[in-house]
């Protein structure tokens, strides 16, 4: 496997993710990917990539601590919330897009006037201010997964997995989301892309590969 870059060493009390001889494989099944070795940090936006099959769901669960390993371990450090933002993009037809991204912040206990400045300054930087009020039902489809973006940043979770985000888009709507993906590199959260996307790829600053593991 490759990463093709990697910030260095991380700050003390800063998320670490580290996958060490990670293989998996259901049951005696085919092996889907084999010892893998890498280290994730904060400040970079990895693109997980790989034909489909190839594993790359499988290894977001893992990740994310839902799924074991068939072999090897991750080693968890500073990192306790993770959110997944999922292909298809769901949202309350009626809500606007600033509630869907302040609900997660009322949930965690932030006051009302704080929640929604901070998801209006979360929807400016993937490029959706301009819809901030509008319902959720009027957004285009790259708007919506932008959208899931930033509420999946919103609360800053240590640990930030997003699933194939254009798949369901057409070429011209992915630049968007793509252009969104490049700007969330950030301080306290590790961010991983599964795509197969080669744009979306591009947008990322690093590389995990898993159809070079076999
Ligand atoms: N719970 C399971 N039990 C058995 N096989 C599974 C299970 N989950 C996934 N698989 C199989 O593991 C392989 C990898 O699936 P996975 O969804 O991780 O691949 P992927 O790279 O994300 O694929 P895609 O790009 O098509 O979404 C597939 O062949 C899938 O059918």
């Amino acid at each position: 496997m490759r990463i093709a870059a990697q910030s260095a060493g991380a700050e003390k009390g800063d998320p670490e993710l580290v996958a060490e001889a990670l293989s998996h494989r259901f049951g005696s099944g085919p092996w889907l990917f084999e010892a893998l070795d890498f280290v994730l940090r904060t400040n970079e936006v990895y693109a997980l990539t790989g034909p489909s099959g190839s594993g790359k769901s499988t290894l977001l669960g893992i990740l994310a601590g839902w799924g074991r390993p068939a072999a090897g371990a991750v080693r968890r450090r500073n990192i306790e919330s993770v959110s997944w933002v999922f292909q298809n993009p769901h949202g309350v037809a009626g809500r606007t897009a600033v509630d869907h991204v302040a609900l997660p912040l009322l949930a965690r206990g932030a006051l009302h006037p704080e929640a929604r400045r901070r998801a209006r300054a979360g929807l400016e930087r993937v490029g959706l201010a301009h819809v901030a009020d509008a319902p959720f039902r009027d957004l285009s489809g790259g708007e919506a997964q932008r959208l899931m973006l930033a509420r999946g940043l919103a609360s800053k979770p240590d640990l930030l997995l997003v699933d194939e985000p254009t798949a369901q888009l057409d070429a011209r709507t992915s630049v968007s989301v793509n252009e969104a993906i490049a700007s969330v590199a950030t301080e306290g959260t590790i961010v991983v892309v599964a795509t197969h996307d080669a744009q979306t790829r591009d947008a990322c600053t690093a590389v995990i590969d898993l159809g070079r593991t076999r």
